[in-house]
């Protein structure tokens, strides 16, 4: 009867005192530990009870020994002056072997940051409660365990916005009858038959009742970006990424594919916000965090739970640009900061000929949001970016969301193949040293140095076909 009033919440923190009592650490050292790990999480209790709890036992057993630290003691072995019925290096000893046991194959732990006699610690020297500034339907934070690192200068904007010249055109007459389910109510998933609005996959909707991305959506366009040879490829008589606006110029055309899109129901669409149909546009919903990373990638994104395959992540935010600005831009900023441009050529191969004002980007280098943050990983990401239709049929301008492509523990950094050729010896413009770490690392010249960050300005390598990042011819 006791147990069944007790709340959800008191019922973890009842077991996650009873594993800490199991190595005779009193309530009273592991209840403002736990406050903290629970505030640093932003309530998330993923993070605590990983690795059986270990995380939150080593928690307790350092700043036990911090405390003993700062009160002069110059013995610092960890839990030796802790009171408890057993030995500290018997404590100790059952720590480590539960460690050791425990089968840490999570990679957020393995990411803790690591001392150097292999204990992990989690003290943060920075803490933002919510980069977002209360703009998004959940709060992410940003934390760096490191401490050095000056803060990522930008504004946080949860929707795309025109800097200046990229014409956007939207208005409800544009939206023909064949674009929008007018006659809908409610949810469209549930209805007998699919709606006008999954003409575009084919008549089936691209979203499971559960909100994940179907499963055969996904690995199509997966394939499509491991294999884009495999497939239809279109080429610009006069490509956008290859023109050279100083010598009034342009290079030869990689092709593009004409990705696959999502379509969800907007505004003249007869059902309702909570449509199964409408995932992105209603925004981010994963507990997220922003960290340091220890790889030398700069600051990362991971998530803070579990999340199943085909999880909606993030939309990639930024200012919407036309070419020519992006390249002013980029010349502008030349040698002075990176910048995160994100070409919008998904539909590039359905046209012959793109003027420099239709061909748009987003760039997140001075306002973007969360998706700033997320670095690239060779060949074995964990998400991938899908080309999304919501205001508009006019294919210029989208929305780029980034969704799971397996399963993702908590703590596990979110990563996305951002499809740069680093071997392009005939690029001026190098885009990075890759620290990914994937063992496919295409990367190859960077291995004797892998670790020692060095993290050249700009992302715009040339791409491969059917890349994302990546801009545009520069000599
Ligand atoms: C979109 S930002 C990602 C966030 C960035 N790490 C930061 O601190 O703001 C892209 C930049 O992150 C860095 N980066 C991303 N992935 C990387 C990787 N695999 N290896 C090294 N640096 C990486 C590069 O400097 C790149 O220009």
């Amino acid at each position: 009867m006791e147990r069944a009033m007790l709340t959800d919440k008191d019922e973890k923190v009842r077991k996650a005192l009873e594993k800490t009592r199991e190595l005779s650490i009193p309530d009273e050292k592991t209840m403002p530990v736990l406050a903290k790990l629970l505030e640093e999480a932003d309530g998330s209790w993923s993070l605590i009870k990983l690795d059986n709890y270990s995380v939150l036992i080593d928690a307790v057993l350092s700043a036990d020994e911090e405390k003993k630290q700062s009160e002069g003691s110059s013995n610092g072995n960890r839990g030796k002056n802790l009171k408890v019925n057993d030995s500290p290096a018997t404590l100790k000893k059952s720590y480590e072997t539960r460690s050791a046991t425990s089968g840490s194959s999570i990679q957020g732990v393995q990411n803790q940051p690591q001392l150097s006699n292999g204990d992990r610690k989690r003290k943060y020297k920075k803490k933002i409660s919510d980069i977002t500034k209360g703009s998004e339907r959940v709060e992410i934070s940003l934390v760096d365990d490191v401490g050095s690192e000056p803060m990522p200068k930008f504004t946080y904007i949860p929707h795309n916005i025109v800097y200046q010249s990229a014409y956007l055109h939207v208005s409800l007459a544009r939206i023909s009858d064949e674009d929008c389910c007018a006659n809908c109510e409610g949810n469209c998933l549930s209805a007998d038959f699919p709606c006008t609005c999954a003409r575009e996959t084919s008549g089936e909707y691209a979203y499971t009742n559960e909100g994940l991305l179907e499963e055969k959506f996904l690995d199509t366009c997966l394939k499509m970006k491991k294999e884009p040879d495999r497939f239809h490829k279109v080429y610009c008589k006069d490509c956008p990424l290859e023109r050279d606006h100083n010598k009034g110029t342009h290079g030869k055309c990689d092709g593009h594919l004409i990705r696959k899109f999502i379509k969800e129901c907007w505004r003249k669409c007869g059902c309702d916000m909570q449509c199964g149909n409408r995932v992105v546009q209603r925004g981010i919903s994963c507990k997220l965090q922003v960290y340091f990373t220890q790889e030398g990638k700069g600051w990362g994104l991971r998530t803070l739970h579990d999340l199943p395959k085909g999880t909606f992540i993030c939309e990639y935010i930024g200012e919407i640009l036309t070419n020519t600005e992006l390249y002013e831009r980029n010349i502008r900023f030349s040698g002075e900061r990176h910048t995160y441009p994100v070409t919008l050529d998904a539909d590039w191969g359905s046209e012959k000929e793109l003027k420099d004002e239709e061909a748009l980007c987003l760039d997140a280098t001075i306002c973007g949001n969360v998706a700033r943050f997320i670095n690239h990983r060779c060949e074995d990401a964990n998400m991938i970016d899908i080309p999304v239709e919501i205001e508009t049929p006019d294919r210029h301008y989208y929305h780029i969301a980034f969704f799971t492509l397996r399963d993702v523990k908590a703590m596990d950094e979110l990563t996305w193949d951002y499809m740069i050729d680093f071997n392009d010896k005939s690029h001026p413009v190098k885009a990075f040293r890759c620290c990914c770490g994937s063992e496919s690392c295409r990367d190859k010249k960077t291995k004797g140095s892998q670790g020692k960050s060095e993290r050249r300005k700009i992302v715009p390598a040339k791409k491969q076909s059917g890349s994302k990042v990546g801009a545009l011819k520069r000599k």
